[in-house]
Protein backbone atom coordinates (compact mmCIF):
# COMPACT_ATOMS: atom_id res chain seq x y z
CA UNK A 1 0.00 0.00 0.00
CA UNK A 2 1.15 3.73 -0.79
CA UNK A 3 0.28 6.62 1.19
CA UNK A 4 -0.28 9.28 -0.51
CA UNK A 5 1.05 11.62 2.05
CA UNK A 6 4.06 13.74 0.82
CA UNK A 7 0.68 14.71 -1.90
CA UNK A 8 -1.88 18.04 -2.03
CA UNK A 9 -5.06 16.95 -2.61
CA UNK A 10 -6.43 18.38 -5.84
CA UNK A 11 -9.53 19.37 -4.74
CA UNK A 12 -9.41 21.04 -1.28
CA UNK A 13 -5.43 21.46 -1.09
CA UNK A 14 -4.87 19.73 2.00
CA UNK A 15 -2.28 16.61 2.80
CA UNK A 16 -3.92 13.20 1.70
CA UNK A 17 -1.77 11.93 4.81
CA UNK A 18 -3.27 9.10 5.62
CA UNK A 19 -6.89 9.88 4.37
CA UNK A 20 -6.75 7.51 1.97
CA UNK A 21 -4.70 4.13 0.85
CA UNK A 22 -3.56 3.97 -3.01
CA UNK A 23 -2.10 0.93 -4.34
CA UNK A 24 -0.71 1.49 -7.93
CA UNK A 25 0.16 -1.40 -8.97
CA UNK A 26 -3.11 -2.91 -9.17
CA UNK A 27 -4.80 0.75 -9.63
CA UNK A 28 -7.10 0.78 -6.20
CA UNK A 29 -7.21 3.55 -4.32
CA UNK A 30 -9.50 3.10 -0.88
CA UNK A 31 -11.07 6.31 0.65
CA UNK A 32 -11.66 6.58 4.00
CA UNK A 33 -13.77 9.87 3.55
CA UNK A 34 -16.97 10.07 0.99
CA UNK A 35 -16.10 11.88 -2.29
CA UNK A 36 -19.28 12.41 -3.71
CA UNK A 37 -19.12 14.08 -6.79
CA UNK A 38 -15.81 14.51 -7.02
CA UNK A 39 -14.89 11.05 -7.41
CA UNK A 40 -14.30 11.55 -11.48
CA UNK A 41 -11.89 14.73 -10.59
CA UNK A 42 -10.18 12.31 -8.20
CA UNK A 43 -10.36 9.42 -10.94
CA UNK A 44 -8.29 11.87 -13.57
CA UNK A 45 -5.75 13.83 -11.24
CA UNK A 46 -5.19 10.19 -9.65
CA UNK A 47 -4.44 8.65 -13.28
CA UNK A 48 -1.67 11.25 -13.77
CA UNK A 49 -0.03 11.27 -10.55
CA UNK A 50 0.45 7.57 -11.04
CA UNK A 51 0.76 7.44 -14.86
CA UNK A 52 -1.23 4.60 -15.07
CA UNK A 53 -4.48 3.60 -16.98
CA UNK A 54 -7.88 3.54 -14.66
CA UNK A 55 -8.19 4.02 -10.85
CA UNK A 56 -10.91 2.19 -9.04
CA UNK A 57 -11.84 4.54 -6.14
CA UNK A 58 -13.76 2.47 -3.51
CA UNK A 59 -14.76 4.45 -0.34
CA UNK A 60 -14.85 3.29 3.41
CA UNK A 61 -15.53 5.21 6.36
CA UNK A 62 -14.12 3.76 9.19
CA UNK A 63 -15.41 4.10 13.02
CA UNK A 64 -12.31 6.69 14.69
CA UNK A 65 -10.95 6.34 17.96
CA UNK A 66 -12.86 8.33 20.82
CA UNK A 67 -11.29 8.50 24.92
CA UNK A 68 -10.58 5.95 26.83
CA UNK A 69 -13.19 4.29 28.89
CA UNK A 70 -16.14 6.06 26.55
CA UNK A 71 -18.49 3.30 25.05
CA UNK A 72 -19.41 4.63 21.54
CA UNK A 73 -23.11 4.78 20.48
CA UNK A 74 -24.91 1.93 18.58
CA UNK A 75 -25.54 2.29 15.38
CA UNK A 76 -22.73 5.60 15.20
CA UNK A 77 -19.43 5.35 13.61
CA UNK A 78 -18.08 8.90 14.49
CA UNK A 79 -19.36 12.09 16.07
CA UNK A 80 -18.73 15.15 15.21
CA UNK A 81 -19.24 18.28 17.68
CA UNK A 82 -20.39 21.45 16.15
CA UNK A 83 -19.44 24.24 18.18
CA UNK A 84 -18.72 27.97 18.64
CA UNK A 85 -17.88 29.98 21.88
CA UNK A 86 -20.52 32.66 21.05
CA UNK A 87 -24.06 32.87 20.27
CA UNK A 88 -25.71 33.56 16.98
CA UNK A 89 -23.04 32.96 14.70
CA UNK A 90 -24.86 30.70 12.36
CA UNK A 91 -23.90 27.17 14.34
CA UNK A 92 -26.91 25.73 13.90
CA UNK A 93 -26.97 26.73 10.38
CA UNK A 94 -24.06 24.85 9.74
CA UNK A 95 -24.43 21.66 11.30
CA UNK A 96 -27.46 21.66 8.86
CA UNK A 97 -25.17 22.65 5.70
CA UNK A 98 -22.50 20.04 7.12
CA UNK A 99 -24.83 17.10 6.99
CA UNK A 100 -26.44 17.91 4.20
CA UNK A 101 -23.29 18.18 2.50
CA UNK A 102 -21.70 14.93 3.67
CA UNK A 103 -24.98 13.41 2.40
CA UNK A 104 -24.81 14.47 -0.62
CA UNK A 105 -21.20 13.42 -1.02
CA UNK A 106 -22.46 10.02 -0.17
CA UNK A 107 -22.52 9.08 3.81
CA UNK A 108 -24.69 8.52 5.99
CA UNK A 109 -25.82 11.13 8.16
CA UNK A 110 -27.37 12.29 11.28
CA UNK A 111 -27.93 15.30 13.09
CA UNK A 112 -28.29 15.43 16.98
CA UNK A 113 -29.55 19.10 18.32
CA UNK A 114 -27.89 18.98 21.66
CA UNK A 115 -28.63 22.95 22.00
CA UNK A 116 -31.16 22.27 24.31
CA UNK A 117 -32.02 25.76 25.60
CA UNK A 118 -32.60 26.49 22.09
CA UNK A 119 -33.49 23.48 19.59
CA UNK A 120 -33.39 25.24 16.16
CA UNK A 121 -32.43 21.84 14.14
CA UNK A 122 -36.16 21.16 13.92
CA UNK A 123 -37.57 24.16 12.25
CA UNK A 124 -34.69 24.09 9.89
CA UNK A 125 -35.10 20.67 8.79
CA UNK A 126 -38.78 21.47 8.38
CA UNK A 127 -39.92 18.45 10.39
CA UNK A 128 -41.90 19.03 13.72
CA UNK A 129 -43.61 15.27 14.19
CA UNK A 130 -42.90 13.68 17.61
CA UNK A 131 -40.42 10.41 17.53
CA UNK A 132 -42.25 7.03 17.76
CA UNK A 133 -41.27 5.08 20.50
CA UNK A 134 -42.40 1.51 19.42
CA UNK A 135 -40.94 -0.21 23.07
CA UNK A 136 -41.72 2.65 24.72
CA UNK A 137 -37.95 2.32 26.01
CA UNK A 138 -36.38 3.87 22.69
CA UNK A 139 -36.91 6.19 19.83
CA UNK A 140 -36.70 6.20 16.17
CA UNK A 141 -35.02 9.03 15.00
CA UNK A 142 -37.05 11.34 12.67
CA UNK A 143 -36.36 11.02 8.83
CA UNK A 144 -35.60 14.89 7.44
CA UNK A 145 -35.05 13.29 3.63
CA UNK A 146 -32.81 10.54 4.86
CA UNK A 147 -30.91 12.56 7.81
CA UNK A 148 -31.75 11.16 10.76
CA UNK A 149 -32.63 13.44 13.43
CA UNK A 150 -33.07 13.91 17.11
CA UNK A 151 -33.67 16.78 19.20
CA UNK A 152 -35.43 17.81 22.43
CA UNK A 153 -37.68 20.25 20.49
CA UNK A 154 -39.56 17.05 18.91
CA UNK A 155 -40.50 16.46 22.35
CA UNK A 156 -40.72 19.30 24.03
CA UNK A 157 -42.46 21.41 21.40
CA UNK A 158 -40.64 24.82 19.67
CA UNK A 159 -42.11 27.50 22.08
CA UNK A 160 -41.73 25.26 25.47
CA UNK A 161 -38.82 26.49 27.17
CA UNK A 162 -36.61 23.95 28.75
CA UNK A 163 -35.75 25.96 31.95
CA UNK A 164 -33.34 23.07 33.43
CA UNK A 165 -30.39 23.00 35.55
CA UNK A 166 -27.35 21.79 34.32
CA UNK A 167 -27.28 18.38 35.52
CA UNK A 168 -30.63 17.68 34.33
CA UNK A 169 -29.75 19.22 30.70
CA UNK A 170 -26.66 16.59 30.43
CA UNK A 171 -29.08 13.78 31.49
CA UNK A 172 -32.06 14.12 29.05
CA UNK A 173 -29.41 14.57 26.43
CA UNK A 174 -27.61 11.04 27.46
CA UNK A 175 -30.60 9.97 27.27
CA UNK A 176 -31.87 10.83 24.28
CA UNK A 177 -28.54 9.94 22.33
CA UNK A 178 -28.36 6.59 23.69
CA UNK A 179 -32.16 5.77 23.73
CA UNK A 180 -32.41 6.76 19.83
CA UNK A 181 -32.47 3.95 17.68
CA UNK A 182 -29.63 5.62 14.99
CA UNK A 183 -29.21 2.90 11.90
CA UNK A 184 -25.80 2.93 10.55
CA UNK A 185 -24.72 6.43 10.83
CA UNK A 186 -21.26 6.89 9.11
CA UNK A 187 -21.63 10.83 10.88
CA UNK A 188 -23.77 12.23 13.68
CA UNK A 189 -23.25 16.13 13.59
CA UNK A 190 -23.97 17.41 16.87
CA UNK A 191 -25.08 20.89 17.17
CA UNK A 192 -23.86 21.65 20.98
CA UNK A 193 -25.06 24.97 22.57
CA UNK A 194 -23.40 28.21 22.48
CA UNK A 195 -20.79 28.67 24.63
CA UNK A 196 -18.00 27.16 26.67
CA UNK A 197 -19.30 26.30 30.20
CA UNK A 198 -19.87 23.31 32.40
CA UNK A 199 -22.86 22.01 30.27
CA UNK A 200 -20.99 22.18 27.07
CA UNK A 201 -18.01 20.73 28.76
CA UNK A 202 -19.82 18.14 30.77
CA UNK A 203 -21.45 17.17 26.88
CA UNK A 204 -18.36 16.60 25.14
CA UNK A 205 -16.64 14.27 28.08
CA UNK A 206 -19.79 12.28 28.50
CA UNK A 207 -20.54 11.63 24.83
CA UNK A 208 -18.57 9.66 22.47
CA UNK A 209 -17.25 12.34 20.47
CA UNK A 210 -14.89 11.64 18.12
CA UNK A 211 -13.82 14.95 16.86
CA UNK A 212 -15.19 19.01 16.87
CA UNK A 213 -15.59 21.54 14.44
CA UNK A 214 -15.66 25.56 15.15
CA UNK A 215 -17.83 28.37 13.75
CA UNK A 216 -17.14 31.69 14.21
CA UNK A 217 -17.75 34.74 12.48
CA UNK A 218 -14.61 36.86 11.47
CA UNK A 219 -15.29 39.28 14.11
CA UNK A 220 -12.48 39.67 16.99
CA UNK A 221 -15.36 38.99 19.86
CA UNK A 222 -16.47 35.69 18.17
CA UNK A 223 -13.09 34.91 16.92
CA UNK A 224 -12.18 35.13 21.32
CA UNK A 225 -14.64 32.97 22.15
CA UNK A 226 -14.06 30.72 19.16
CA UNK A 227 -10.45 30.45 21.01
CA UNK A 228 -11.88 29.72 23.85
CA UNK A 229 -14.46 26.88 22.14
CA UNK A 230 -10.59 25.52 20.78
CA UNK A 231 -9.07 25.42 24.50
CA UNK A 232 -12.34 23.32 25.62
CA UNK A 233 -11.53 21.16 23.30
CA UNK A 234 -8.08 20.80 23.68
CA UNK A 235 -8.39 20.32 27.35
CA UNK A 236 -10.45 17.13 27.26
CA UNK A 237 -8.21 16.01 24.59
CA UNK A 238 -10.64 15.66 21.10
CA UNK A 239 -9.14 16.84 17.80
CA UNK A 240 -10.41 19.96 16.36
CA UNK A 241 -10.71 19.13 12.65
CA UNK A 242 -10.67 22.68 11.97
CA UNK A 243 -12.90 25.98 12.01
CA UNK A 244 -15.92 27.35 9.62
CA UNK A 245 -15.85 30.81 9.31
CA UNK A 246 -19.40 31.84 8.47
CA UNK A 247 -20.61 35.19 7.42
CA UNK A 248 -17.37 36.23 5.88
CA UNK A 249 -18.70 38.43 3.48
CA UNK A 250 -21.46 39.85 2.11
CA UNK A 251 -21.99 40.48 -1.62
CA UNK A 252 -24.65 42.78 -2.71
CA UNK A 253 -27.33 41.80 -5.08
CA UNK A 254 -27.76 44.92 -6.97
CA UNK A 255 -24.46 46.03 -7.59
CA UNK A 256 -21.73 43.18 -6.54
CA UNK A 257 -20.29 45.12 -4.18
CA UNK A 258 -17.91 42.52 -1.50
CA UNK A 259 -18.22 43.60 1.94
CA UNK A 260 -16.81 42.49 4.89
CA UNK A 261 -19.14 43.44 7.89
CA UNK A 262 -17.64 41.44 10.41
CA UNK A 263 -13.93 41.86 9.12
CA UNK A 264 -11.73 40.14 7.32
CA UNK A 265 -9.89 36.42 7.00
CA UNK A 266 -10.31 36.24 10.62
CA UNK A 267 -10.90 32.37 10.63
CA UNK A 268 -7.42 32.21 8.89
CA UNK A 269 -6.06 34.07 11.18
CA UNK A 270 -7.17 31.96 13.96
CA UNK A 271 -6.18 28.88 11.81
CA UNK A 272 -3.15 30.26 11.14
CA UNK A 273 -1.99 31.46 14.55
CA UNK A 274 -3.70 28.03 16.56
CA UNK A 275 -2.58 25.42 13.79
CA UNK A 276 -5.87 24.62 13.20
CA UNK A 277 -7.50 23.86 9.43
CA UNK A 278 -9.53 26.62 7.90
CA UNK A 279 -12.18 24.49 6.11
CA UNK A 280 -13.65 27.25 4.48
CA UNK A 281 -15.43 30.37 4.26
CA UNK A 282 -19.37 30.77 3.85
CA UNK A 283 -21.04 34.22 2.81
CA UNK A 284 -23.67 35.98 4.44
CA UNK A 285 -26.56 34.97 1.78
CA UNK A 286 -30.80 35.97 2.02
CA UNK A 287 -30.99 32.59 0.51
CA UNK A 288 -29.31 30.83 3.48
CA UNK A 289 -31.55 33.04 5.66
CA UNK A 290 -34.96 32.12 4.28
CA UNK A 291 -34.26 28.70 3.78
CA UNK A 292 -33.31 28.21 6.69
CA UNK A 293 -36.50 29.79 8.04
CA UNK A 294 -38.40 28.07 6.23
CA UNK A 295 -37.14 24.75 6.67
CA UNK A 296 -36.04 24.03 3.15
CA UNK A 297 -32.64 23.16 3.41
CA UNK A 298 -32.08 20.91 0.29
CA UNK A 299 -32.67 24.45 -1.64
CA UNK A 300 -29.45 25.50 -0.83
CA UNK A 301 -27.48 22.91 0.63
CA UNK A 302 -28.17 20.84 -2.73
CA UNK A 303 -29.94 21.19 -6.26
CA UNK A 304 -27.92 23.77 -8.03
CA UNK A 305 -27.72 26.94 -5.41
CA UNK A 306 -24.22 29.13 -5.84
CA UNK A 307 -23.17 28.09 -2.65
CA UNK A 308 -23.70 24.26 -2.68
CA UNK A 309 -19.94 23.63 -3.99
CA UNK A 310 -18.64 25.98 -1.40
CA UNK A 311 -20.70 23.39 1.10
CA UNK A 312 -19.67 20.53 -0.63
CA UNK A 313 -16.07 21.00 -0.08
CA UNK A 314 -16.23 22.72 3.05
CA UNK A 315 -17.77 18.70 3.91
CA UNK A 316 -14.83 17.29 2.14
CA UNK A 317 -12.54 18.62 3.98
CA UNK A 318 -14.20 17.80 7.02
CA UNK A 319 -14.24 14.25 5.91
CA UNK A 320 -10.75 14.02 5.14
CA UNK A 321 -9.67 15.30 8.29
CA UNK A 322 -11.58 13.48 10.62
CA UNK A 323 -10.18 10.01 8.51
CA UNK A 324 -6.81 11.15 9.28
CA UNK A 325 -7.64 10.43 13.17
CA UNK A 326 -6.47 6.85 14.38
CA UNK A 327 -8.77 4.56 13.98
CA UNK A 328 -10.48 2.12 16.23
CA UNK A 329 -9.43 -1.33 16.75
CA UNK A 330 -11.65 -3.59 14.66
CA UNK A 331 -11.12 -7.25 15.42
CA UNK A 332 -12.65 -8.16 11.55
CA UNK A 333 -10.24 -5.53 9.89
CA UNK A 334 -7.18 -6.80 11.78
CA UNK A 335 -7.77 -10.42 10.71
CA UNK A 336 -8.20 -9.30 6.88
CA UNK A 337 -4.85 -7.27 7.67
CA UNK A 338 -3.21 -10.74 9.17
CA UNK A 339 -4.35 -13.09 5.98
CA UNK A 340 -2.62 -10.62 3.60
N1 LIG B 1 -24.23 32.66 6.17
C1 LIG B 1 -25.42 33.12 6.54
N2 LIG B 1 -26.12 33.98 5.74
C2 LIG B 1 -27.32 34.47 6.13
N3 LIG B 1 -27.94 34.16 7.28
C3 LIG B 1 -27.29 33.31 8.10
C4 LIG B 1 -26.02 32.73 7.78
N4 LIG B 1 -25.66 31.91 8.80
C5 LIG B 1 -26.65 31.96 9.71
N5 LIG B 1 -27.63 32.80 9.30
C6 LIG B 1 -28.87 33.16 10.02
O1 LIG B 1 -28.47 33.70 11.29
C7 LIG B 1 -29.39 33.31 12.30
C8 LIG B 1 -28.64 32.60 13.44
O2 LIG B 1 -28.13 31.37 12.93
P1 LIG B 1 -28.06 30.06 13.81
O3 LIG B 1 -29.34 29.83 14.55
O4 LIG B 1 -27.52 29.00 12.96
O5 LIG B 1 -26.94 30.52 14.86
P2 LIG B 1 -26.42 29.77 16.15
O6 LIG B 1 -24.99 30.16 16.29
O7 LIG B 1 -26.74 28.33 16.11
O8 LIG B 1 -27.32 30.49 17.23
P3 LIG B 1 -27.53 30.06 18.77
O9 LIG B 1 -26.41 30.68 19.48
O10 LIG B 1 -28.83 30.69 19.10
O11 LIG B 1 -27.56 28.58 18.87
C9 LIG B 1 -30.43 32.45 11.61
O12 LIG B 1 -31.54 33.24 11.28
C10 LIG B 1 -29.74 31.97 10.33
O13 LIG B 1 -30.65 31.71 9.27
Amino acid sequence: MTQLSESKDPITGQTFDKSIDFNPNKGRLESRYPMGVFKADYQTQLKAFADLGDIEITERIRQHQVKEGIKPIKGVKNIIAVASGKGGVGKSTMSVMLAKSLQQLGANVGILDADIYGPSIPKMLGVSQKPESPDQKSFLPIDANGLQTMSLGYILGEKDPAIWRGAMVTKALMQMVEDTRWSQLDYLIMDLPPGTGDIQLTMIQKIPVTAAVLVTTPQDIALLDAQKALAMFQKVDIPVLGVIENMSTFICENCGHEAHIFGQDGGQRMATEFGVALLGQMPLNIDIRSNMDKGQPASIWQDSHALNEKALKIALRTGQNLAKLPIKFNLTDSLKLHKI
